[in-house]
Formats: structure tokens, sequence, C-alpha cells
């Protein structure tokens, strides 16, 4: 299946009453300067991560708005990965995607000074969540972290046109203060037109461990390509193993982990660090959909359609309270405050949830009415109203009632506590 699918792939094309056009989307000009002055010149301080290409800095906007913004590791590299970026993301705007927020284009000494610069994502890469934290996600979190990513890559699928974004890995998921999952890192991603002279020159690239053995010509790129690696993503969720990993034989997580799910032997994919889904059934639907994603002819794999329709049916089996703790990205200062007396980091953003899914994150965790608020924050992502707890109370340590209908609950020393629970 070659990219010119693409065009009969996207329903959009071929449908008789086309979608109203979506609002403008509003991309900033920057100053360079301005950037260079919100980095505190692109300090190690302000450095949030560094990739093979580019380095990212948090800079906080003069309305108090934090963003990342990227800087190319060398002043002549990626100018085409930066224009392509650009070019793709100044088309499509999503909260399932890290949005473009702006760019600079400007020469000062002579020298093309790039930067662009995106929604920054406080709480690190779904990479980090799986194979760095020390307290793994639990099936709860794995399976929404998996459906907002197939989310992700249905709407650049789904767009008009379709877009491919040719580096689908865990490294370029990012988490925002919610715990959403959101896919970014558009480098590599190739706009659909069936005539485009730029699809069918340009060579075969992504990641390795992730990237689809056919993919070889540029004329094999399809959306099945980002499906295959999407397939790869779910293997590493499901079994918290790396999608190439030296330590162990067979490094490949495919072939590890298919020759398992063809004999039957699903127990033996699924992460040992936390207790494996109760449900049978839910373990083999979620082992065999990977599985279809990674087949290697692309015409037998799902669309990415399928999966979120599978994945979202799958997701609602599994209670997101199925919640073990979640503590990610904590050592780098530009995303924490410190909790004042523990000195244990917490995150600094605002999380409301229903005195319900309170009560209910307290029995779970059965810590005779005490928790950390960290797993609060975390647990609370998505089903809640009415509570609100201040991130200002934790920056100063003090003690603070939390409002709302749980009238009883306060935070001390970046701890929730409360009567009601
Ligand atoms: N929007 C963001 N908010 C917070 N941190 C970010 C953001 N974007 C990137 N980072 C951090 O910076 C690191 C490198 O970013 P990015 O993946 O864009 O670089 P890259 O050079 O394109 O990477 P690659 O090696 O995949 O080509 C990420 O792994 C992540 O830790």
């Amino acid at each position: 299946m070659g990219y010119l699918s693409c065009k009969a792939e996207s329903s959009v094309l071929t449908s008789p009453h086309p979608p109203p056009p979506p609002p403008p989307i509003k991309i900033q000009q920057f100053q360079y300067t301005d950037l260079e002055a919100a980095t505190d010149g692109f300090s190690e301080q302000k450095l949030l991560g560094k990739g093979s290409h580019r380095s990212v800095y948090k800079a906080v906007l003069r309305g108090g708005r934090p963003v990342a913004v990227k800087k190319p590791s060398h002043l002549s590299h990626n100018s085409h990965e930066f224009d392509n970026e650009i070019d793709v993301l100044s088309k499509i705007h999503s909260p399932r995607l890290v949005n473009l927020l702006g760019f600079t284009n400007e020469s000062l000494d002579d020298q093309h000074q790039r930067l662009l610069v995106v929604e920054f994502m406080c709480n690190g890469t779904l990479y980090d969540s799986l194979h760095l934290n020390p307290r793994p996600p639990s099936w709860g979190r794995r399976m929404r972290f998996a459906l907002q990513t197939a989310k992700a890559i249905d709407t650049l699928h789904s767009s008009n046109p379709p877009v491919i974004h040719r580096d689908i890995k865990s490294a370029n998921v990012l988490l925002d203060k919610n715990l959403n999952a959101r896919l970014g890192d558009f480098g590599l991603a190739l706009r659909c037109h069936h005539d485009n002279v730029r699809l069918r020159s340009t060579p075969p690239a992504g990641t390795i461990g992730y990237l689809d053995p056919g993919y070889v010509t540029p004329e094999n790129l399809c959306t099945r390509t980002d499906v295959f690696s999407f397939g790869i993503l779910l293997l590493e969720i499901i079994s918290g193993r790396k999608a190439i990993d030296v330590s162990h034989s067979p490094p490949s997580i495919v072939d590890w982990a298919i020759p398992l799910i063809r004999r039957g032997k699903l127990s033996g994919i699924y992460d040992p660090r936390i207790a494996p889904p109760k449900d049978a059934s839910f373990r083999k639907q979620l082992a065999v959909m990977a599985a279809k994603c990674v087949r290697s002819s692309s015409e037998r794999r799902p669309s990415m359609k399928d999966v979120v329709e599978g994945l979202t049916l799958l997701a609602k089996s599994v209670p997101v309270n199925a919640w073990n703790g979640f503590s990610i990205a904590m050592t780098n200062p530009c995303i924490v405050a410190e909790d004042a007396v523990g000195g244990r980091p917490v995150e600094c953003g605002s999380a409301k949830l229903s005195s319900r899914s309170s009560r209910r994150v307290y029995s779970d965790l059965g810590v005779g009415g005490r928790s950390n608020l960290m797993d609060l924050l975390a647990e609370a992502d998505g089903d809640c109203e009415s509570l609100s707890i201040q991130p200002s109370a934790l920056r100063l340590g003090r003690n603070h009632s939390v409002r709302g209908n749980s009238s009883n609950s306060m935070i001390r020393h970046g701890r929730l506590y409360s009567k009601e629970f």
C-alpha cells in the first residue's frame, strides 16, 4: 500500500459534505532576543531535555504562560525539520498534540536563528513513565496513555490531507499537567497530498525499533506505517520493555513478544513489575491488538480508527483508579516545586476531583485518611468537578483549606488531609 492510498484512506477527502473549515490557528512570530532572555540565555537550569538534533528549554512568556523552546543543536542543522514542523503544526491543532505556539525566523550576527515555541509539558515523556519511573503506571493509566496516543495519531490520519507522523515512539509522547498523553516532535511528519513531490522523494526515516520493516522506499509510506510504530508502543506499554533492549534476547520487542502471543503465553509479556490485569479476556484482546498493529503486511494492519475503537472498549473495563502511584519527571527543577517539609517534590499544577472520587482514592490507598498529594493529583485526572487543590499552597508549604464541597479537606506540607475520608 503506497502513499497514494492515503487519499482513499481518508473519508474526509471523499465526503459529499466536507466539514466546515476549523478556525484559523494563531501562530506567533517571536523575537529571538525575547526567548533568549526568557530562557536565561538558554541556560542549563532551563534545559528540559535534549534530543538527537536539538535542546529544549523552558521559558515563561510575559503573560505568565510556560512554554517549551526548541533550539537546534547546530545552527546549520535541521532547517528542513524546522520548516517541516511549522508547516505541519500550523495546520493542525488538537488537545491530543503538543501544539505549536510560534517560532522565530530572523538573522542575528549573520546567522539564521531558528527557534520553535510549543506547549510546555510538565510531566516528562511516556518513555520516562514506563522505563525510568520507580513506580510504574497502573493498567488504568496505561490504557489512558495508549488510547490518548491512538487518538492523537488518528487525528493526524483523519486530517485533510492526512498527516503521517513517521516517528511514533514513547519518547515523543509527552505528559501534560493533567497527565494526559500528547503526541509531539513533528520534524519527520509528512502531509500526504497524493501529488506531493516531496512525499515521493523523501527517503524513509524514523527510529530504529519502531520503524515499519516494510517501509524501505518512499512509495511504501502509508498511514499504516504509523500503525506499526504504535503497535511497538503498545507492546512497550503492556510489557514495560523498551522497543530495543540489548540486555534481553532477542533485543527487539516484536521478535520477543509476538511468538509468545502466538503461543498464547500471554502472562510472559505482561509487565512483571505490577500485577497483570485480572480479566484474562482483556489480557488477550490487548495483546492481540498490539500483534495486529505490527503485522508485516501493512494492508492487514488495522486503521488507527479501528485501534481507537478497540482500545476505547477495552479501556472501559479497566477502572482508572486502579492506580499504583506516579512520581515521574520529579528531578527537573523546571518542573516541580519543593514540598516544604519532606523535601519531596510535588507537581506545581492544580487538580480537581469530586469528593466521591477522592473518597475512592483514599480507600484504595488505604492509608488511614492521608495520602501523598501526587497520587491524588494523578488519580483526579479526568473525572472530577468540585474540589480544587491550590498550587500556591504547595509552594508556600502552608496549611490551606481545599475549596469546594469537601470543605473538611486541607493540604499540609504538600499532603492532603480530609475528615471526609
Ligand atoms: N513540549 C515540551 N515540554 C517539555 N519538555 C519537552 C517538550 N518537548 C521536548 N521536551 C523534552 O526535550 C527532549 C528532546 O525533545 P525533542 O524530542 O523535540 O528533540 P529531538 O532532537 O527532536 O529528538 P529526537 O532525538 O527524537 O530527534 C524530550 O525528550 C523531552 O524530554
